[in-house]
Order: C-alpha cells, then sequence, then structure tokens
C-alpha cells in the first residue's frame, strides 16, 4: 500500500525535525512547470488549449489509497512510506529545492512583505474564472517546498478530497474542502515566487518559534530579526488576540481563504478555517504559538488535524484519475459554491460567459497561455 493515511492524529514534530542540517543552496530556482512530472491526463481532453507533456513517470489510477489504509494504525512500509518517513527536512532527493524554497522564504518575508500582498490581493476582483478551471491550473505547479511531492498540485487536490470522503462519507463539504485548499497555489503561475506562495505558513512581527522548519539556519538575513518591536514573544500582539488578528507569512493558505470570503462560499466556519491555516505546521503540528491564540482558534484546532491528516498522508505515487472525480466534484461545487455572477461590478469584461460558475481572484497578469486557456 503505497499510502500512509491513518485516523489517529499526527504527532508533534520530533527533535530531528526541528533542527535539520542545512543542505547546501542551489543558486538557480528550479522552474516551476515541470513537465516531465506531468503524466498524460484523460482530464486534459477536456482542455486543449494547454498542452500536457505525456512522459510522465507515475501511474494514473482509478482510485487513490486503499480504503482499508485510513483506519490502520501503522503504515506498510513495504510498499510505501510509513507516518514518519513524511516531512522529511534533513535529506532525501528534493531537500536542495525545499530548503532553498524556505531559505528564501524565512529571508523575505517580513511584516512589510505580508502588509503589502495582503493588500494587492484582498480585492480579488481582477479576474474570473471557474473553480474547476483554477484546479485545473495545477496541472502547472509542483510545490517546491514539499519534500513529499514532486507531481503536479491538482493530483494532491484528488488525493486530499478522495481520503476525506472515505473517511468522512457523510460530510460532502469536508470533501471539498479537500479539493478546494491547494487551489491559493496558482499564484506561482502569476509571477509570485515559490517563497510567497508555498510551504508552512509561520506569524510574522513576533519571535520566531522552535518548530518553524529549518528555523536555526534560514532567517538571518531576514530585515525583521533585527527589529526589536518583532523580536519578543508577542512582538507586535496582545496575547490571546486569535489568529485573525495575526499576520501570517503571505502564501497559498490566506489567498484562497480570501477567494472564498469574496466569493461567498457557502461552506461551515470549519471549511474556511481549515484553507486558512492548514499549511500553519508550526502550530497544529508543533503546538508553538498558543499564547497568540484564543478561544475559537482552540476551537477549530482538532479540525484543522483532522484536515491535516488527509492533507499529508494521502500524498503518494499512485495518482488518481482527475476526469472520473471531476463530475462528483462539480456537484460539490454547484451545491456550495454560488456562481458569482452579477456579485463584482469591477470585474473584468474578458471573463467568462455567464454561466460558468465563477470565481472572482486576484491577477492582473496572466501568462498568455493561461489567459488562452480559460478565457477561449
Ligand atoms: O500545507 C502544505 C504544507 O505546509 C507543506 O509543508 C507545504 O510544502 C505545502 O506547500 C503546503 O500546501
Ligand atoms: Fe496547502
Amino acid at each position: 500500500m503505497p499510502c500512509s493515511e491513518r485516523s489517529s492524529a499526527p504527532g508533534r514534530l520530533t527533535g530531528d525535525l526541528l533542527s535539520p542540517v542545512p543542505a547546501p543552496v542551489s543558486s538557480a530556482s528550479p522552474p516551476y512547470i515541470r513537465p516531465e512530472a506531468i503524466n498524460s491526463r484523460a482530464g486534459a481532453a477536456d482542455s486543449p488549449e494547454i498542452s500536457l507533456p505525456t512522459a510522465g513517470r507515475m501511474k494514473v489510477v482509478n482510485v487513490g489509497c486503499d480504503p482499508s489504509e485510513v483506519y490502520r494504525p501503522e503504515g506498510d512500509a513495504e510498499n510505501g512510506k510509513s507516518k514518519g518517513d513524511y516531512r522529511n527536512f534533513k535529506d532525501g532527493p528534493l531537500m536542495d529545492r525545499v530548503y532553498n524554497t524556505y531559505l528564501q522564504m524565512h529571508t523575505n518575508q517580513t511584516v512589510d512583505f505580508v502588509q503589502r500582498k495582503n493588500e494587492e490581493y484582498g480585492g480579488c476582483h481582477l479576474r474570473r474564472m471557474t473553480i474547476m478551471e483554477a484546479l485545473d491550473l495545477l496541472d502547472n505547479v509542483v510545490d517546491e517546498s514539499d519534500p513529499d511531492v514532486n507531481f503536479p498540485n491538482s493530483y494532491h487536490a484528488y488525493q486530499t478530497a478522495e481520503g476525506i470522503r472515505r473517511a468522512h462519507p457523510d460530510k460532502d463539504w469536508f470533501h471539498l474542502v479537500g479539493l478546494l485548499h491547494d487551489i491559493g497555489k496558482i499564484l506561482a503561475l502569476v509571477g509570485e515566487p515559490q517563497w510567497a506562495v508555498v510551504g508552512d505558513t509561520f506569524p510574522v512581527g513576533c519571535k520566531v518559534q522552535d518548530s518553524v522548519v529549518f528555523r536555526d539556519s534560514t532567517f538571518h538575513n531576514n530585515p525583521d530579526m533585527t527589529n526589536p518591536l518583532y523580536n519578543t514573544k508577542y512582538g507586535i500582539y496582545q496575547p490571546h488576540c486569535g489568529l485573525e488578528n495575526v499576520l501570517m507569512s503571505w502564501g497559498h493558505d490566506e489567498y484562497m481563504y480570501k477567494v472564498m470570503k469574496h466569493n461567498k462560499f457557502a461552506l461551515p466556519q470549519e471549511a474556511f478555517y481549515m484553507v486558512r491555516f492548514h499549511s500553519f505546521y508550526p502550530w497544529h503540528t508543533g503546538g508553538d504559538y498558543m499564547h497568540l491564540c484564543n478561544e475559537d482558534d482552540l476551537r477549530m484546532l482538532p479540525w484543522v488535524k483532522e484536515f491535516n491528516k488527509f492533507d499529508l498522508y494521502t500524498k503518494c505515487g499512485e495518482l488518481p484519475n482527475p476526469s472520473e472525480l471531476k463530475p462528483y466534484y462539480q456537484s460539490l461545487i454547484g451545491k456550495y459554491c454560488p456562481d458569482g455572477q452579477g456579485e463584482d461590478e469591477t470585474a473584468p469584461k474578458d471573463s467568462p460567459p455567464a454561466s460558468k460558475k465563477a470565481l472572482h481572484v486576484t491577477h492582473q497578469s496572466w501568462p498568455a497561455s493561461v489567459n488562452q486557456y480559460l478565457y477561449s
């Protein structure tokens, strides 16, 4: 069994994971698009404008991990990863890429940067696309911060969603959260560097706590580290001010949360919360930053942890077949996502036809290939 999807809560990070040996920094950032990792997909026929290379080495299968594994206490390490093999930030074939992404993130994510990005992307009114279109764009994003995934993020979306669906068959809104949670990574296709899109998040404006990955070897050139206002336990925050009042490092979590809010998704508070904080590992898994949390945060924490089991442990080389799964998820989109038409007078003239479910997102300049894909 290739996956290690389980019902037990993920353990706290161990000392080994917290103090990794820094890997050498590669000078050139690898490209965002890794065509060699993209499989030929049946779903590609729906979107002929984007040419998907076909030389993938991974297997595309109809279903994800074996559901019987969901309740199995330990993984079958013979054919796949066991729980302890995930999130290895010490060594592994992708370590240079992962370390370099975090080095840049921890150097450049400052209070000032985060404030600017929140303003820049807060409006969500410059472009429209359907949710499925946004999801399909993730065919072109390989997350460079992730030591466990070297295939396009669209597959990870279906893996997560299907894992949740198997374990929580009665909660269809939760299935949809699995599908949507990483859509914010489309920011990597509009010129945002990956360090401003992917990876674990952390609060800026206060002392960086111990469970942040590569904490000891990646923050030395961050200008906020020498600002005394930002280097106490609370920094610019009040005790137990609530995470909604904390400036998190900018990335796909906060962006997708804003998109969901702006588009008035009819999902429960838990759904919004899971999307917004799913990458905040130093909190939900590391147990840090509790001094900033209020009661709401603590009430939501079990949901974030529940989500995390599927987000993390469904990552495996057996890839689902999106074209087979799309009808089910399209029905959930129909149920929970308003169609967005006529809600936003500032939407551009080249928005998709009125019949399409629309997502208002904020992108000033899409690469030509993306525009063609969305609007032809
Ligand atoms: O939530 C996950 C998690 O934080 C991973 O460690 C990171 O690599 C991914 O970018 C993110 O989506
Ligand atoms: Fe994510």
